[in-house]
């Protein structure tokens, strides 16, 4: 009797949908998400933090299919978004417009202008050129934009350096020694609302210290603002906080949440975060399909449908993602395999030298893919993009169709004569 694959200790799956009919009835590659997980992520946020007043403002990049976002705009979710499209993601998911921070260092103007004409709730400004351009467009729509000026801490925060994002040498937000001069200016622009002090250091982080780092010196910056007479409403610590892949260990949400309130107790700041893969990165697998075993006396090739279109992860970061079969009925001896896609680049791999005894045929699943994972997908060697499935009890539920090959050509043209 097969019996199927579910899941085991940090993810919390209270369905049990077996995944092999998932495969049969959408086909692989796809990715299947849990609302009961992503529900229960959220929560765990929201609840952390108690009566500190405070909004948990979903970082959309890390997942923006619009079933996930109308679960979290349905628990009352804020959300983080970068780019108009996130905005109309958001909007279409039935998300409130009063609770989302437009944060991303090359804001557009007719990103700027539809931001303030839905009303959102705060712009994440990271350089004074942006300052200077929203203050006229705001002009112009005769409205008042409100804002946070992302500052850059310079905190190291020890994770891959593609994904760090608050040292002085990346290109995110404003040196916090130039901060109250550029606050100074906000302050004299009649368009502009100062609402915040925005940050974010980077993904993935697995300990406190550097998040502590990062809104001690904040902190100093919200006191010297009020000591010149700006007074900030709400500090934006930005999201990062990582979950685990394989051996990390990182802060739950709750002594995250307790470390954070522990430093603004007394004073009257709300808190907003922007976490992102923390609320959905468990809460997501990749199901992929083995199509062929390429077995030679150096070393063992599982051949997937899943490629580094679909996740991109392993080949941009070299990130490890465990990478597990789903039927557990494996007879046969475990075998040391690459598990690799069809696309024609050796840095096409989703899992190097893991031991697995399979099947061609056989099913595999590529756990915690629910943050980065489709929103990174490509159609790179012009391969559709997978389909996207949510579990939702005892349903599954098709939230994206499989892209046809003639979508991929649609809108394109040749050239006349
Ligand atoms: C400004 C901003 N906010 C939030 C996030 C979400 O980060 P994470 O998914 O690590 O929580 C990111 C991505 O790192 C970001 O750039
Ligand atoms: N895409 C990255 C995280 C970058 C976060 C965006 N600021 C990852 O998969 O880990």
């Amino acid at each position: 009797m097969m019996e199927y694959f579910h899941y085991r200790y940090n993810v919390l799956w209270a369905e049990e949908i077996p995944l092999p009919e998932i495969a049969s009835r959408f086909d692989t590659p796809c990715y299947v998400y849990s609302r009961a997980a992503i529900e229960h992520q959220w929560r765990a946020f929201d609840q952390a933090f108690e009566k500190h007043p405070h909004q948990i403002c979903y970082a959309v990049k890390a997942n923006s299919n619009l079933a996930v976002l109308n679960i979290l705009a349905r628990l009352g979710s804020g959300f983080d978004i970068v780019s108009v499209g996130e905005l109309e993601r958001v909007l279409a998911a039935g998300g409130d417009p009063g609770r989302i921070v437009f944060s991303g260092v090359g804001k557009r103007a007719d990103e700027m202008e539809r931001a303030l004409a839905v009303g959102i709730a705060c712009f994440n400004v990271e350089s004074e050129a942006e300052l200077i351009r929203l203050n006229e467009i705001a002009g112009k729509l005769e409205q008042r934009a409100p804002v946070s000026l992302r500052v850059n801490p310079d905190v190291d925060a020890r994770t891959h350096p593609y994904i760090a994002t608050g040292l002085r040498d990346n290109k995110f937000g404003i040196e916090i020694d130039q901060a109250l001069a550029v606050y100074a200016r906000a302050a004299t622009l009649p368009h502009i609302d100062i609402l915040g002090v925005d940050c974010h250091i980077g993904s993935q982080l697995t300990s406190l210290s550097p998040f502590l780092a990062a809104l001690e010196r904040v902190l100093a910056l919200v006191d010297q603002l009020a000591e010149r007479g700006i007074k900030i409403r709400h500090i934006d610590l930005g999201g990062g906080l990582g979950i685990i892949y394989r051996d990390e260990a990182p802060p739950s949400p709750q002594q995250y949440a307790a470390a954070l309130r522990q430093k603004l107790a007394g004073r009257n700041l709300e808190i907003w975060i922007e976490p992102g893969r923390a609320i959905v990165g468990n809460g997501g697998v990749l199901l992929t399909r083995i199509e062929y075993l390429k077995q030679a006396p150096q070393k063992n090739f599982a051949i997937v449908d899943a490629a580094m279109n679909d996740l991109l992860r392993p080949a941009l970061y070299d990130a490890w993602q465990e990478i597990i079969p789903v039927a557990v009925d494996a007879t046969g001896e475990p075998l040391f395999f690459d598990v690799v896609g069809p696309v024609c680049e050796t840095g096409d791999f989703l899992g190097k030298r893991r031991q697995l005894a399979i099947e061609a045929g056989d099913l595999l699943v590529v756990r915690a893919a629910g943050a980065y994972g489709f929103t990174m997908s490509s159609n790179y060697n012009s391969r559709p993009r997978a389909a996207e499935i949510m579990v939702d009890g005892a349903e599954a539920h098709l939230v994206r169709e499989r892209e046809t090959v003639e979508s991929l050509y649609r809108g394109e043209a040749t050239l006349p004569g």
